[in-house]
């Protein structure tokens, strides 16, 4: 079969759920009070919609081959990230083979340098790179996972993240992995009650069952290496994101200061192989953990997790449904995987990216058969109830 070149690229943003997870209406979980690096100022405390954690929404970007077919994927940037991509980033994309994923990476990479880097302009090269992996699965007709190398097992298993580690248990999940409330701006009061709602929690799921804590990066070295250490008693798996992603000097120190076995996990904020690379070589963490929404796409992530095995480490990815689940099963580093509780109440199991997408797969029993996925692309169809918008055109 002779490769399609892409036709067309286009951007569009779309509001509430999708891949802005965060972006979400008043009493979810999500949006309760969880320490964040803001937390110093009590007027950002009560909730992270007061400092514009929602303020991106969600870019969908679809490129269409010569030959008609449609790829898409998903990613947190909105009408920022539509902008770069129809004015800078259409003019590597349009015009390229469907199968040059590397060449096309590599091209919108280096051209953003003097302004990417990290951040947003990650977001939507990995928005980008995701639509053309989705495309080539579309085009060779078979699921993403088979385009990396095949599933080494046949099932995904997985922890959960939200409120409600207690009823995560009774659903079969492997572990639950709380937001921690109280950052240290609330002093030693925030810190014994960060304490009790783990010693209540515990209780609630017993022995056998992991609790871990995010920390959304909200706390210092000093701070963290308390509440691990003071977390040991009720075993907890791994402390998360302690601190803001660039100190990693910091994360370094941590490591050497929490209770021996105690995991310190992170890097859903950090982007590329140079990022990560940071995080391995100054031996910050046990675990990292990409957005492959975030971090460079696919392309990127096979980068970074390559360097990960090398160094010993698993790559526990971020959130991101599908597009983590077909990478996640192609690698031997990546043994289990994460599933956000979208559900308001963090009560029951939704699609991660509800309502964006149709024929997402979901968790049962805390697993996921690998046939679930076995769908040409990523598997996954754009809910034509949810209106999308083209803020610009090129
Ligand atoms: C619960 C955390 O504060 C974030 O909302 C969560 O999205 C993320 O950090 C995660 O690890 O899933
Ligand atoms: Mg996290």
């Amino acid at each position: 079969m002779s490769m399609p070149t892409i036709r067309e690229v286009r951007a569009y943003t779309v509001r509430g759920g999708g891949a802005d997870y965060h972006d979400q209406g008043e009493d979810h979980w999500i949006d309760g009070q969880i320490a964040t690096p803001m937390g110093k100022y009590p007027e950002y405390r009560p909730h992270r919609r007061n400092f514009g954690l929602n303020v991106l929404g969600t870019l969908v970007v679809e490129v269409e081959a010569t030959d008609g077919t449609v790829g898409f994927g998903v990613t947190t940037a909105g009408e920022l990230g539509a902008w770069i991509v129809e004015n800078h980033l259409a003019r590597f994309i349009e015009g390229t083979r469907a199968s040059d994923v590397e060449k096309l990476w590599d091209q919108m990479f280096n051209a953003t340098l003097f302004y990417g880097r990290k951040g947003i302009v990650l977001n939507v090269i990995s928005g980008v790179d995701l639509a053309m992996w989705d495309l080539l699965g579309k085009l060779r007709d078979e699921p993403v996972h088979q385009l990396l190398g095949g599933p080494v097992r046949d099932e995904l298993s997985f922890y959960a993240t939200g409120a409600r580690p207690d009823l995560a248990r009774d659903m079969g999940f492997l572990g639950g992995k709380m937001p921690l409330v109280h950052g240290p701006a609330e002093g030693d009061d925030g810190m014994e009650r960060n304490l009790a709602h783990l010693a209540k929690m515990r209780e609630a799921v017993g022995s056998d069952f992991w609790l871990m804590w995010d920390c959304w990066m909200s706390l210092d070295v000093s701070y963290a290496t308390r509440l691990a250490q003071r977390a040991r008693e009720f075993d907890l798996k791994w402390i998360e994101e302690a601190l803001p992603p660039d100190d990693y000097w910091g994360y370094a120190e941590l490591r050497r200061n929490v209770p021996t076995g105690m995991w310190v996990n992170t890097g859903e904020h950090e982007a590329t192989r140079w990022g990560f690379r940071m995080l391995l070589e100054m031996e910050c963490c046990d675990v990292i953990q990409p957005d492959v929404g975030w971090c460079g796409g696919i392309t990127e992530l096979l980068k970074i997790s390559a360097l990960a095995d090398a160094h010993g480490r698993y790559v526990i990815p971020h959130g991101s449904s599908v597009y983590s689940y077909h990478f996640v099963v192609t690698r031997h580093n990546s043994p289990f995987s994460e599933f956000l509780m979208m559900a308001p109440k963090a009560d029951r199991v939704v699609p991660m990216f509800s309502p964006l997408l149709l024929d997402e797969p979901v968790p049962e029993n805390g697993r996921m058969s690998v046939s679930q996925l076995d769908r040409p692309g990523f598997g996954v169809r754009l809910n034509p109830d949810c209106e999308l918008a083209r803020p610009f055109t090129h």
